[in-house]
This record gives structure tokens, C-alpha cells and sequence, in this order.
């Protein structure tokens, strides 16, 4: 399956007036109204949304979207899924509007995330950052986000990730408790990584900028508005990326980065990864005991 990015992602809500805040006094975003279900849509480039947040019972990730080029890759990989015994569910009319897309089709992974392929994004254009904040997008897609997986199904998940979907490997690795497996479907060093857990659920997404000052105002910005910083900053060993991470108004984290490295098919060797950071993010390693 050619998945080209992760184009979208959306999120369920208890509170949508604290990501409304969030959105655009911590993040930068553009927020608009999702005149669907009382949501908001969250801008980030020139495509007409980047995260959805849906008001809802339960707080968490809500779906993945997987971007493909146009209308043939996308029968193909429908044609794919179906072929591989994978329930799916085309989309109609009303959900093609919600979510600004041209065509789309939600199944789920082995672990039962939600998952959507899709192709023709409307784009519209006119972002314009209450904060000045220009994000890194574009081909390699939203950012990232990263799946806990439940032990059981870990296997299962990452032969689906990467055999049914196509995502490349770009590193195995073990952090802490947790095996980790970073996976990639374009030159962002990875757009969606699995890490082996005792529940299923999001541990974190990611959003990059485009400047280390962008980073530091970020972190500024939530400091000053109380968001609690679950990770101090710090800059990744295996893609480099320099970041810190907080809680989000869904109740798992949000990485604010800069300055990944960009990952090369043609020459880029799969790795086991001894973990660690260049330096920082002191926090990382007792996320997963924290949580659970
Ligand atoms: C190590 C690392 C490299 C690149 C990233 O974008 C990134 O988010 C991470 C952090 C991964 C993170 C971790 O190191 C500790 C154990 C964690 C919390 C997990 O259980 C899932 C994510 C893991
Ligand atoms: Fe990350």
C-alpha cells in the first residue's frame, strides 16, 4: 500500500473549550469550528485541517489518517485490505464532507486503533499562526504519533504496520520497559511508532517547527498557562530531534520539535537502537511506569 503520510489525526474531548485555548495559546494553531459535531478543526499549513478534536465521553486519539496520492493508489489499497480478510467501511457522502477529503475508508489495526486511508485533502490555504509558528509538514505529513500497543497484540500490530500498510522500519529498540519500533512512509524519520505496553492507547503526537526559537516560545507559552511539561528538553538520539513534551487537553502527551533528521531510502540501514538522548528530556523513561 503507498501511503504517502500520516495526514491526520483526530482526537476525542471531554473539554473542547480547553483544547480551544490550548490550540491557540500554547500551540500556535489556527482553530476552527467543525460545524459536524460542535468540534473544532485545528489548521497547522495549507491543508484545511491537521487535527480534529471531537467533543466526546472519553478523552484519547480518536483515528489516524493515511494519505494516499490519488484515486488509483487508493482502490489499490482498498482492493488490499479486503483481500487480507480487514473489515472495512467506505466512506459516505457526510463523512467525506467532515472530513474534507475526496474519498475515504475506516478499518482498524489488530489492537484496534482506528485507522482511515483517504486521498484528495482540500486544501484552502491562508494559515496564518496567532504565534507566528510555521510547522514542518508538507510531504512528510502532520508529525507523529506514537501508539502503545497491548503486549498481546504487539506482533500483530507491527506485521499489519508494516507488511498490510507498507511502513518502512527505521529502528528497534528497547526504552525502559517498553520494546519500541519506530516506522516510517516517507522521509520523516517516523510517522507512527508502536511500543510495546500493558494497554492500548496513544502515548503521545508530535508537531515540528520549523525553528529552535519556535520550540523555546512554545515551551514558554505553556509554562505560563499551566500545562504541565511531562518532559524537560531535550534533543532524541536516533532522529534528533530537539523537543519536550507536555500534556494535552486530551489527556495524553503532545512532542513540540525542531530540527529532525530526514531519513533516505535508498541508503538507510534498520537498526537495533541502544536508546538514550543526546541530552534532556529527564522524565522520558518513567513515562510508561507513571502512566500505568
Ligand atoms: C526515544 C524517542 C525518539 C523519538 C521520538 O519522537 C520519541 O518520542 C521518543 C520517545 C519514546 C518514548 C520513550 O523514550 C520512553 C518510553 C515511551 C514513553 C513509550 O513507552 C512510548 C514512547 C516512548
Ligand atoms: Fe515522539
Amino acid at each position: 500500500m503507498k501511503i504517502r503520510s500520516v495526514g491526520y489525526v483526530g482526537v476525542n474531548a471531554t473539554d473542547i473549550g480547553a483544547w480551544r485555548e490550548y490550540a491557540e495559546g500554547v500551540l500556535g494553531v489556527q482553530v476552527q469550528s467543525d460545524s459536524a459535531d460542535d468540534g473544532l478543526l485545528l489548521k497547522v499549513d495549507d491543508y484545511q485541517w491537521r487535527i480534529a478534536v471531537h467533543e466526546a465521553q472519553t478523552d484519547g486519539l480518536a483515528y489516524i489518517g493515511l494519505e494516499l496520492a490519488n484515486a488509483r493508489d487508493f482502490d489499490t489499497a482498498l482492493e488490499e485490505l479486503r483481500e487480507a480478510g480487514v473489515t472495512v467501511r467506505v466512506g459516505d457522502d457526510e463523512e467525506l464532507k467532515t472530513r474534507s477529503v475526496r474519498r475515504l475508508a475506516a478499518f482498524q489495526d489488530p489492537a484496534g486503533n482506528n485507522l482511515e486511508i483517504y486521498y484528495g485533502p482540500t486544501i484552502d490555504y491562508n494559515f496564518i499562526s496567532p504565534h507566528g509558528v510555521r510547522f514542518v509538514t508538507g510531504e512528510m505529513g502532520f508529525g507523529h504519533a506514537v501508539l502503545m500497543i497491548e503486549a498481546d497484540k504487539y506482533e500483530q500490530c507491527h506485521d499489519f504496520y508494516v507488511q498490510q500498510l507498507g511502513f518502512r522500519v527505521s529502528e528497534y529498540t528497547t526504552l525502559g520497559p517498553a520494546e519500541v519500533c519506530f516506522l516510517h512512509c516517507n522521509r520523516r524519520h517516523h510517522s507512527i511508532a508502536l511500543a510495546r505496553a500493558p494497554v492500548t492507547a496513544c502515548q503521545h503526537i508530535m508537531l515540528e517547527v520549523e525553528e529552535l526559537d519556535m520550540v523555546g516560545q512554545g515551551l514558554d507559552r505553556a509554562q505560563d498557562t499551566g500545562v504541565p511539561i511531562t518532559t524537560s528538553l531535550g534533543r532524541h538520539r536516533n532522529d534528533n530531534m530537539l523537543s519536550f513534551y507536555m500534556r494535552n487537553p486530551s489527556g495524553f502527551d503532545l512532542e513540540f520539535g525542531w530540527d529532525a533528521l530526514q531519513v533516505d531510502d535508498d541508503t538507510w540501514v534498520v537498526s537495533d537502537w541502544e536508546g538514550g538522548d543526546v541530552w534532556g528530556h529527564r522524565g522520558l523513561e518513567s513515562l510508561l511506569d507513571d502512566e500505568k
